[in-house]
C-alpha cells in the first residue's frame, strides 16, 4: 500500500498530481512520498510489540538527507556502510548511539570516525576486522562495542547477485567457527561483546528463510551463554522483500511478528535493518518520452531517464511497473521497449510494456523509491536527477537537479 494512486487519469503523489511537480520540477525526477515512509517505518516499529527492539533502516536504500531525517524524526536507527553514510545520517539529525556499521572492508578512518560519533555497535564480518577496530580503539584509549556478523549457510531464495547468506558469499563468519571468534574477542582488551547479527539478503518474499535463519542464530546464541558469553541484542538483517509484479511477500507486520515469536521469552533487543521494504513503494521515477521509434516492427519509447539514473533494470533484470502519469481515453495499446538515451544495449526501464503513449507523454517507473537514486551515475556525463519529497498537498524540492558544470567539479587540466 502506497499513495501513489489514480484521480480519474492523472496520477497523484499523495495530494499533489505528478503532471504538476513534473513541471514544476523537470524530469527526469525522483519523487517520494512522506506519509509512506512513515507508515513503512510503523510497520516494523509496532509489529515487534513489547520486546526491546531498534528499527535500524538501511541508509544504502535511499540517502537522501530529508529521507534520514524523516526516520530520525520518528526515532529510527539507522545501519550504515560507510563513513560517508554514518556523516550523512549525523548531517540529517540522526542519532549515532542508534547506528550499526555493518560492511566487510571497513578501513581505519572509517572505524576511528565511527568510535569518535559514539556509535550502537560495528557488526563485525572477519577475525582481520576484529583486530584492526580492536586496535583502532586501542589508539584512542576506546571500548569498541561489537557483534559479529554470522552466515548461517541458508538459501534466501532471491537473485544471485543479491543473495548474501551462503557459504559461497563473502560476507560474514562461518556460524560454525564463530564460537571461536567470540571467544577471541573477550580476550582482546578494547572490545566489548553485544551482540549477533545476520542478514541473507535481499527481496525476499518468504519468511521461512528468516526464521531457519533465526533458528540458527538462537542456537549460537544458547551455546554462547553457556560458554559465559551473554549477548544484549539479536540483529535480524534487513532483506524483506516487497511487490514490484506479482510477488506476495509477507507484510512487515507478519514478518516481524514470526520473528518477535521466536525471540519472545529472552532478555534479548531485536534490531531489523529493512531498506527495501520501507522505501521501495515509497518513490516513483518521473520520465519523458523523448521519441517513440519502431525498428524492424519493434516498438522503442526513448525516455529521457536511463541506466545512470535507475540501475536495477539493466543491472538485475529487475522489473518495475511503468505507467503513465495520464492515461490516455483515445488510441490503443502497443508493446514498447522503454529505453534510455544511452549508448548500451543494456539501457533499459522496462521491456515488452503495453502502453498508449506519444511524444511527449509523461510515465512514472513505480517501486524505485529504494536503490534508485543511491545507486545512479554520471556514466554518459549525465547529471544526477532531482529528488522531490510530498507531503499532503505540499511538496519541497530535497535535491536539486546537478548542473552540467558540477559533473567536472574537483577535476583539474594538466598543469
Ligand atoms: C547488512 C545489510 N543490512 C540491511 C540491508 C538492507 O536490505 P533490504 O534493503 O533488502 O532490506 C542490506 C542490503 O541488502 C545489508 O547488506
Ligand atoms: N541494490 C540491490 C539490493 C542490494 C542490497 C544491498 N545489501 C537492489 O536494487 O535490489
Amino acid at each position: 500500500m502506497d499513495y501513489f494512486n489514480y484521480q480519474g487519469n492523472t496520477l497523484f503523489a499523495e495530494q499533489c498530481a505528478v503532471s504538476t511537480l513534473a513541471q514544476q520540477y523537470q524530469t527526469p525526477l525522483y519523487i517520494y512520498s512522506r506519509a509512506t515512509i512513515e507508515r513503512h517505518w510503523h510497520a516494523f516499529d509496532q509489529a515487534a510489540g513489547e520486546l526491546p527492539h531498534l528499527v535500524c533502516y538501511a541508509v544504502k536504500a535511499n540517502s537522501n538527507l530529508a529521507v534520514l531525517n524523516v526516520m530520525a524524526r520518528l526515532g529510527s536507527g539507522f545501519d550504515i556502510v560507510s563513513q560517508g553514510e554514518l556523516a550523512r545520517v549525523i548531517a540529517a539529525g540522526g542519532d549515532p548511539s542508534k547506528v550499526v556499521f555493518s560492511g566487510v572492508g571497513k578501513t581505519s578512518e572509517e572505524i576511528a570516525y565511527a568510535l569518535d560519533k559514539g556509535i550502537y555497535c560495528f557488526n563485525v564480518e572477519s577475525e582481520a576486522e576484529l583486530e584492526r577496530i580492536n586496535e583502532v580503539a586501542g589508539n584512542k584509549a576506546k571500548i569498541a562495542p561489537v557483534s559479529f556478523r554470522v552466515n548461517p549457510d541458508v538459501d534466501a531464495g532471491t537473485h544471485p547477485y543479491i543473495s548474501t547468506g551462503l557459504k559461497e558469499n563473502k560476507f560474514g563468519i562461518s556460524i560454525e567457527e564463530a564460537p571461536k571468534l567470540y571467544q577471541y574477542a573477550t580476550t582482546l582488551s578494547n572490545i566489548a561483546i553485544k551482540g549477533v547479527d545476520c542478514h541473507i539478503g535481499s527481496q525476499l518474499t518468504e519468511v521461512q528463510p528468516f526464521l531457519d535463519a533465526l533458528d540458527r542464530v538462537l542456537v549460537l546464541v544458547d551455546t554462547l551463554a553457556e560458554q559465559e558469553i551473554h549477548l544484549s541484542h539479536i540483529d535480524v538483517g534487513g532483506g524483506l522483500g516487497v511487490c514490484y509484479d506479482d510477488e506476495q511477500p509477507p507484510h512487515p507486520n507478519d514478518y516481524a511478528k514470526a520473528i518477535a515469536e521466536k525471540i519472545a521469552g529472552r532478555d534479548i533487543t531485536l534490531i531489523y535493518e529493512p531498506g527495501r521494504a520501507i522505501m521501495a513503494n515509497a518513490g516513483i521515477l518521473v520520465t519523458e518520452v523523448e521519441f517513440l521509434k519502431t525498428n524492424q516492427e519493434k516498438h522503442f519509447a526513448i525516455v529521457d531517464a536511463a541506466m545512470n539514473d535507475l540501475l536495477r533494470p539493466s543491472l538485475y533484470q529487475a522489473w518495475q511497473n511503468i505507467i503513465p502519469v495520464e492515461k490516455r481515453t483515445e488510441g490503443t495499446d502497443k508493446s514498447y521497449d522503454i529505453v534510455g538515451p544511452i549508448c548500451e544495449t543494456g539501457d533499459f526501464l522496462g521491456k515488452d510494456r503495453a502502453l498508449n503513449i506519444e511524444q511527449g507523454d509523461l510515465l512514472a517507473v513505480r517501486s524505485s523509491g529504494a536503490y534508485g537514486f543511491t545507486m545512479s551515475s554520471n556514466y554518459n556525463s549525465r547529471p544526477r536527477v532531482a529528488e522531490v519529497m510530498v507531503d499532503g498537498e505540499q511538496s519541497s524540492l530535497i535535491r536539486e537537479r546537478e548542473t552540467i558544470e558540477q559533473l567536472w567539479q574537483g577535476e583539474h587540466l594538466l598543469p
